[in-house]
Order: structure tokens, then C-alpha cells, then sequence
């Protein structure tokens, strides 16, 4: 025996510190951090990842054994258990939410109960209740039989009570068993070959191949991609050249093996096996070049640099050519995005210049094909199921290091990397790019900024309307800053125009919620061929639902909030909840027939054009449409092919989207974007009226933006139609310097949820006490925040104003043990708190 090695283990659980286990001699040599082993805690056994290897001053009497090593190597590499300590010291969030984020199902483990029968031949038996008896019976066939299957509901009382009695009389024992969740069999694709696809292919080798069927799996497969775009990463379903191409196993093997056909394991949403060269790169205007130029040298001497270029300026260009220098230097890139539904334009212009080289890690892959590329990027490529050996991963020929792009939300900060040499944070100013449920809370940009540091690769933030902490940051020197102020070739900025919406309606120059300048403008614009952008950030049909006699308004009776109209079905929805009920006939509170429908949502927009303007096609790009898997896709395309020539969205609308011929954008109601309760109001309002009137006019002629607002005499205005962006930063550092609000300061915001309100109170009250006492008037609250009840839980929220002099750690600390207390108050343990750091 050698001396004892001890290690700690983080696991899945909300467990605030690492375990200590001791490892037997066997698996010594093989312990590394970021390992997934299996240990004992508890009764159970439980998979962890190895935090610490060699824990000082410990008894082995009373340290339990590590059991087994699940994968040869380690799962999580050292930069990312860096960065989960940050993220959880950083965010107050345990290793094992970090964990939970991290690691994709194909690498997790699951636990199964099974009731096992304890004597082959059944003794005699006492008497026992008839649930008990049956119970038995049905463990006794089966030998054994998985907990589940065993109770009518889980956690049934009746049937727990009877399997207890069964474990008391030592008939029956529960025994736990660990496996590794089950990932759906990895499906197959195929792709043409890029010699086929080139002028004359087809031709060639269909006079090559005189198999009949083969001819016409081929020809079906050519179709189908050339139909995607031609590209050759795009790739078809074996499922679908079975069926629709009339192929057959034979057929596909045997045009596998004359090459014709590339067998790949992935999805062309995904990336695929060839090792592509670069396509061409556009060559850059001479303030992009001068751009670049200045980028490299900032990126070489600061950790972050900003790229702050107005709409359409060209910052995608430049991405390219940085990224292309990035490859050339052997190392990945990642690429954030702040909602990956959104992307296919970008994805499209990356895959353009670098193929099968970029690939896309997003919610609609299927767990084994996020597997796959979580494995490849760690270096397992391919081989990533090794222990499933029911369902192996077809070979593919793709490097085992996985693709050299990675195109992701921020959930992208999480990935493997190992030879990562450029991080590009894109819009970084989205607020999306915050997590706000479930733990870990964080911020995509500032999590990338931090694994930037850690593994010493540059990052690029770019917008055309940066964060104001951003941009901050950028003018103190912290960060290096490079500003395009025009847009790119002949393209100018938009020239924008208020609609007064009161004196509209006073002179009667208002048709519904339109002004008549802005129908006018829509008419003229399609008349002349151009697409229309019309912005409205509420969905549905009308945000109320109002007696107009007694002013009763229709609410959620598990939140405290109005329900939305919706055209759809003729209901009424909760936002929060999902909560739908029927349109009421008459009011239930006056039984009077007045009930109208107040406020605009974007169906009613779409309605209401509509009929004013009967020639328009009209598409709407909102979370109501955007819900399938291709929804967002298929709007944005039949937009970008001019199938419908007006858009009419949400915040979605305002995001990166690049279309040849939208010259007119219409904000229908401005004022419901500035008169939000929030510090961060009138930034959210600026960025999005920037954002979304910069869809317009981006080639040749001249874009034209239409506010409509009650108060066009507002400052805000006044900035987003000159575009200045200096003029809206310098008015609202001010404010947030003089208010003590980020970045001059840190919030924290502590929410307290419970269904019943007392309990509530009762935590927040002792919570704010003890903090109080610590922190003094740092602390705000409690205060029901605007949503006061959601899904039948009661909110209260504390908010801690932390200025920038003192040390956020140390608050942490505090907040950390005031929890803990307030958690063993009598009645407070089952309130839930949840701390939210930087929230947004
Ligand atoms: N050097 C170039 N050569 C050819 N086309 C260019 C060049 N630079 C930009 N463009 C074109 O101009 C348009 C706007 O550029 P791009 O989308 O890159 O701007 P952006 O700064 O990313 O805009 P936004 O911030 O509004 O999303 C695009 O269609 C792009 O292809
Ligand atoms: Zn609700």
C-alpha cells in the first residue's frame, strides 16, 4: 500500500462544496481533474467530475472509496473547471448547477430504482394488507422490477407505506443502479461530394452508373441538395433516401463505395466530414481594412477589444477576415450569437467562406449530436458513445478535434476547447445574452470575457449600439475600441421621422393604430417593390381585456398579470403561465355586454394592415410564429426571397437581420418602450430603435424610419434620429452616475418565492433584517417586483445596491450566510431564493 490518496468530487447537486473520496491503489495513476467517476454518497452511488486531485489531512477511516472511472478521460477540461469556479463564486451558484449546464445528457448519468425480491422460494408469511400482498406477488414473478413501474403515481403514500412494510419483514430490498442516460441512436446522413456538384458532375456520373435504382437514389439525393443551396455540406437523411429517394441499403452502400455518397453522422444543421478550403474573402472597403488593422494591433495588446460600427457598417465582413486568420493559425473560433433561432443569415455567410468548417451547437440538435460535438471538441471526436456499444456512432472522417467554428448562444462559453484563439461576441449589447433561469445566472458576454482571460485568446465585442458598461470600459482603456461610423459601399443611414400619434388622432390623420403617413409610406414603398419592416414589441392580438362599464380587466388566476388577446383560437393566454380560458361573452363582474379588447399586439398590427392595405403580403416574426423548429427560418427566408413583402415582429425583428430591399421601417408605439419602470429602460428602447430602423435602406437607396409616439418632444428621439450614439451614452452615464446604477455599482437582485404570501413575508422580512444589519443601506427592499404572484407563487424581491468601492466578494459572503440563516428559520425552508447577480 502507498499513501493514501484523497480527492474531491463535485456533483450534480445542489451541494455548495466538492466531497472528499479516497482512491483505491488500482485507480491511482489514472486520477486527473475534470475525470467523471462514480462515488458513493449517501445510500447511493452518484457519477461526479474530480475537482481536486490529492486533498490534505484526512482520516481514511471515515472517507469513503471512489468506485469506478466512467470515462477514460476527462469530460471537462481545465479551462472550463476555471471558469466554473469563477461562474459559481461569481453568480452564487453551486459547482454542481455548473455541472448540470455543462455537460451534454449523452455524458450524464441517470439513477433507477429497483424493488428486488429477497428469497427465490417465498417463506411463510405472516398477514399482511392486501396492497402489500399484491406488491409482492408482482416483485416475486419479475425477481426484480424497476421502482416506477412498481407504483400507479410516483411517490404513491399507499404504495410507499406497503413496499416499507415489505423492507421491514426483509422480503424485498431497493437497491439503486446508475446508467448512463440513454441517447437516442445517432441518425445518418448523407452528402454529395463536392466534384459532383461542380458544373457537369451530375451529367458524368450518371453516365458512370448504370444501376437503375442507384441512378435514381443519386439523382434524388443531387436534387434535394442542390435544392438546399448546392452546398456541400449540406446533407440528406438516410431515413429520406430511403423512403422518398426509393433507395435500399444495397443501393446506398454500393454508391457509398464508388464515392458518390459521403456517410456522415450529422445533421447539415450541424457540421459534416470534409476538410474544406476556404472560400473566397470579399475584399474590404478602406475603412474596414483600416478597421482591421486596428483591431489586430488592439488585440494584441488588450484581453477585450470593442468594434462599435453603425448598422451595415460591415462588422460580419470583418469577422470573416479575422476569423479566416484565425484558422490560419490552426485554432477555433467561437462565435456567440444572442438567439440562435435567429442565425441562419449568419450561418449561411460563415458557411459561404468556411463550409463544413463552422459548426452550430443549438437547442434543436438532438442530444447525441450535442454529445458528439461536445465529445469531438474535447478531443473524442466520433468515438463518444464507447460505453453505450448498443448504438455505436457511425466513423465519420471529420477531425477528431471537431469543427474549427463554433457558432452558439451563450451556453457556447460552457464547450471544451483546446485550442481556442479568438472569441467574437456579436451584438454584445442583447440583453438575451443573460441567463436569467435556472442557475447558473449568467452573462454570455461577460462569461466569454472571463474565459478569454482564462485561456488567454482575444475577445471582440461588436454592435452598432454597445452596452453602455461596454462601452464604459472601452473609454476608460480597459477595454481597446475601434468605431466604423459609416456603412459600407453606397449604403447611407436611415433618415428618420416622428409621427406625433396626438395630433394624429386629433386631425384625424389616424387609421386604427396606423398614422396616415405611415400607411401612406408602406403603400408607396411596395408600390416602388421595396419590403417593409413594421416593429411592434408585444405579441398576440391586445394586451387587455377590459369592461368598459365597471373596468374590470381579465387576469391569470395564477399571476398577477392581464391576459393577452390572441386572434388565434379566440382566447385569452397568460405570457407567464401558458394559462388559457375563453373570451368571455359578457363581463363577469357587471354581466354587461362592454367588454372590448385594449392595447396592440403584433396580430392586431397584422389585422389591422391587412385590411388598410389589401395588397400587402404580410409575414409575422414573433414567439408565437418562431415556436416550431423552422419557424423563425421560414418567415426570415420568405422574407429575404420576396415571397411576403411586409414584416411584422418583435425584438426579433430588430436583430443582426441583413435584407437587399427593406427601405421603410415603422416603430408603431415608441412609448411603450421608454415608459418601463427599469434603469435600463431607455437603453433597451435606444439599442432596439437603432437596431431595427438599421434594417433599413442597407444597399443603394435610401431606408426611411416612421416613430410613431404621444411625446415626440423626448430626448431619446432626438438620438436615435441623428444616430448618435454619444449623445444617448453621454446623457445616460450621467444619470447612472449620479443614481449609483451600474457600472457605477453592482446589483443584486434576491427573489423570494413561496405559495403562500405569509411565508413570503416572513422570509423576506428576517432576510432584509439580517442583511441590513451587515450591509446597512445598501440594501432596497423588500418590494413585490412588477409581477407580484407567477404561477401560483407569491414574489418578493431584495435588491442590493452595491457601490463600486466595496468588495463584491465579501457582500457575497454575506448574502450566502444570510440565506443559510434565513433558510433555518421555523417556516422558512421551503421558500425558494434565488440570487441573481448583475440581473438585467
Ligand atoms: N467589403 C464588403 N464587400 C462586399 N459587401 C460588403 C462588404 N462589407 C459589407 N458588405 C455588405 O453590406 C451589408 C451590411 O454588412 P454587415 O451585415 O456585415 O453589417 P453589420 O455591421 O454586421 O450590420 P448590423 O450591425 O446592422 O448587423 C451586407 O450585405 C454585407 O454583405
Ligand atoms: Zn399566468
Amino acid at each position: 500500500m502507498g499513501t493514501p490518496l484523497y480527492i474531491s468530487v463535485v456533483l450534480p447537486l445542489a451541494l455548495s462544496t466538492p466531497y472528499t473520496y479516497a482512491v483505491p491503489e488500482e485507480l491511482k495513476g489514472q486520477m486527473v481533474r475534470g475525470l467523471q467517476v462514480l462515488v458513493p454518497l449517501g445510500e447511493r452511488l452518484q457519477a461526479g467530475i474530480v475537482w481536486q486531485v490529492g486533498v490534505n489531512g484526512l482520516d481514511s477511516r471515515t472517507v469513503r472509496k471512489v468506485q469506478a472511472i466512467l470515462d477514460p478521460t476527462p469530460v471537462v477540461l481545465e479551462g472550463q473547471l476555471q471558469l466554473w469556479e469563477w461562474m459559481a463564486e461569481y453568480y452564487c451558484c453551486t459547482l454542481g448547477d455548473m455541472v448540470r449546464a455543462t455537460l451534454p445528457a449523452g455524458l450524464r448519468f441517470d439513477r433507477d430504482a429497483y424493488v428486488c425480491a429477497c428469497y427465490p422460494e417465498l417463506p411463510p408469511l405472516p398477514s399482511m394488507p392486501f396492497l402489500a400482498k399484491e406488491m409482492l406477488g408482482r416483485v416475486q414473478l419479475a425477481k426484480e422490477l424497476k421502482l416506477e413501474l412498481l407504483l400507479p403515481v410516483k411517490g404513491d403514500r399507499d404504495y410507499m407505506k406497503a413496499l416499507k412494510h415489505l423492507m421491514d419483514l426483509g422480503l424485498v430490498a431497493l437497491e439503486e443502479r446508475i446508467r448512463r442516460k440513454s441517447t437516442p441512436r445517432a441518425k445518418i446522413y448523407y452528402q454529395v461530394p463536392r466534384r459532383c456538384l461542380e458544373r457537369g458532375g451530375l451529367k458524368e456520373v450518371l453516365q458512370n452508373v448504370k444501376h437503375k435504382g442507384q441512378h435514381r437514389a443519386f439523382a434524388y439525393a443531387f436534387s434535394r441538395i442542390v435544392e438546399m443551396g448546392g452546398a456541400t455540406m449540406a446533407s440528406i437523411s438516410r431515413g429520406e433516401l430511403l423512403t422518398q429517394g426509393q433507395a435500399t441499403p444495397g443501393i446506398l452502400s454500393a454508391l457509398e463505395k464508388k464515392g458518390l455518397l459521403i456517410r456522415t453522422s450529422f445533421d447539415s444543421a450541424f457540421y459534416t466530414a470534409e476538410n474544406e478550403e476556404i472560400g473566397q474573402l470579399t475584399k474590404l472597403s478602406a475603412p474596414q481594412q483600416q478597421a482591421l488593422e486596428q483591431l489586430q494591433a488592439s488585440m494584441r495588446t488588450h484581453g477585450v477589444t470593442l468594434l462599435h460600427g453603425v448598422t451595415g457598417s460591415g462588422k460580419t465582413e470583418i469577422y470573416i477576415h479575422l476569423i479566416a486568420k484565425t484558422l490560419a493559425q490552426g485554432k477555433q473560433v467561437l462565435y456567440l450569437l444572442p438567439e440562435i433561432a435567429l442565425t441562419e443569415q449568419i450561418i449561411g455567410r460563415l458557411r459561404a467562406v468556411f463550409g463544413s468548417r463552422v459548426g452550430v451547437y443549438h437547442s434543436r440538435l438532438s442530444d447525441s449530436e450535442r454529445t458528439s460535438l461536445y465529445n469531438a471538441l474535447r478531443g473524442m471526436g466520433g468515438r463518444g458513445n464507447h460505453h453505450d456499444t448498443s448504438s455505436p456512432i457511425p466513423e465519420t472522417s471529420s477531425s477528431p478535434q471537431g469543427p474549427d467554428i463554433i457558432l452558439c448562444a451563450r451556453s457556447g462559453v460552457l464547450l471544451p476547447f483546446s485550442r481556442l484563439g479568438l472569441v467574437i461576441v456579436d451584438e454584445e449589447h442583447e440583453m438575451s445574452f443573460k441567463q436569467s433561469s435556472p442557475a447558473p445566472r449568467y452573462h454570455g458576454r461577460n462569461a466569454a470575457i472571463v474565459l478569454g482571460r482564462l485561456l488567454g485568446v482575444p475577445v471582440l465585442l461588436g454592435t452598432a449600439t454597445p452596452a453602455v458598461e461596454s462601452y464604459r470600459n472601452a473609454l476608460e482603456g480597459k477595454y481597446g475600441l475601434v468605431e466604423l461610423t459609416g456603412r459600407y459601399g453606397l449604403s447611407m443611414l436611415p433618415e428618420v421621422e416622428l409621427v406625433d400619434m396626438a395630433e394624429a388622432r386629433a386631425k384625424n390623420l389616424a387609421r386604427g393604430h396606423f398614422s396616415v403617413v405611415l400607411l401612406d409610406a408602406v403603400e408607396q414603398a411596395l408600390r416602388d417593390n421595396y419590403q417593409v419592416i413594421l416593429f411592434q414589441n408585444r405579441r398576440g392580438y391586445a394586451p387587455y381585456c377590459q369592461c368598459a362599464d365597471c373596468g374590470w380587466v381579465a387576469t391569470c388566476p395564477n399571476c398577477d398579470v392581464s391576459l393577452t388577446y390572441h386572434r388565434v383560437g379566440n382566447a385569452l393566454h397568460c405570457h407567464y403561465c401558458g394559462h388559457v380560458a375563453p373570451l368571455p361573452l359578457e363581463c363577469p363582474e357587471c354581466h354587461r355586454h362592454s367588454l372590448y379588447l385594449q392595447g396592440l399586439g403584433t396580430q392586431r398590427v397584422e389585422e389591422e394592415l391587412t385590411q388598410l392595405i389589401p395588397t400587402a403580403s404580410v409575414g409575422r416574426l414573433d414567439l408565437d410564429t418562431t415556436k416550431g423548429a423552422e419557424g423563425a427560418q421560414s418567415v426570415i427566408g420568405q422574407f429575404s426571397d420576396g415571397e411576403i413583402n411586409v414584416l411584422i415582429g418583435t425584438q426579433m425583428v430588430a436583430k443582426g437581420l441583413d435584407f437587399s430591399r427593406v427601405r421603410l421601417v415603422g416603430i408603431l408605439n415608441a412609448d411603450a418602450l421608454i415608459c418601463m419602470p427599469d434603469f435600463r429602460a431607455t437603453e433597451r428602447a435606444f439599442q432596439l430603435m437603432a437596431q431595427v430602423g438599421g434594417r433599413a435602406g442597407r444597399r443603394e437607396t435610401l431606408g426611411r424610419v416612421l416613430i410613431q409616439t404621444q411625446r415626440p418632444e423626448q430626448p431619446i428621439f432626438t438620438w436615435v434620429a441623428q444616430h448618435s450614439y454619444t449623445a444617448f451614452y453621454q446623457n445616460t452615464i450621467a444619470e447612472r452616475e449620479a443614481l449609483g446604477y451600474p457600472p457605477f455599482g453592482h446589483l443584486v437582485a434576491i427573489m423570494l418565492r413561496h405559495g403562500k404570501q405569509e411565508r413570503v413575508d416572513a422570509a423576506a422580512a428576517y432576510l432584509a433584517g439580517y442583511l441590513r444589519q451587515q450591509l446597512g443601506d445598501m440594501v432596497l427592499g423588500p418590494q413585490a417586483p412588477l409581477l407580484a404572484r407567477v404561477c401560483r407563487e407569491f414574489q418578493l424581491q431584495i435588491l442590493l445596491k452595491i457601490p463600486l468601492a466595496k468588495s463584491l466578494a465579501a457582500v457575497r459572503g454575506i448574502l450566502l450566510q444570510a440565506i443559510t440563516s434565513t433558510r433555518a428559520q421555523k417556516g422558512c425552508s421551503t421558500v425558494k431564493i434565488t440570487v441573481d447577480v448583475d440581473p438585467v
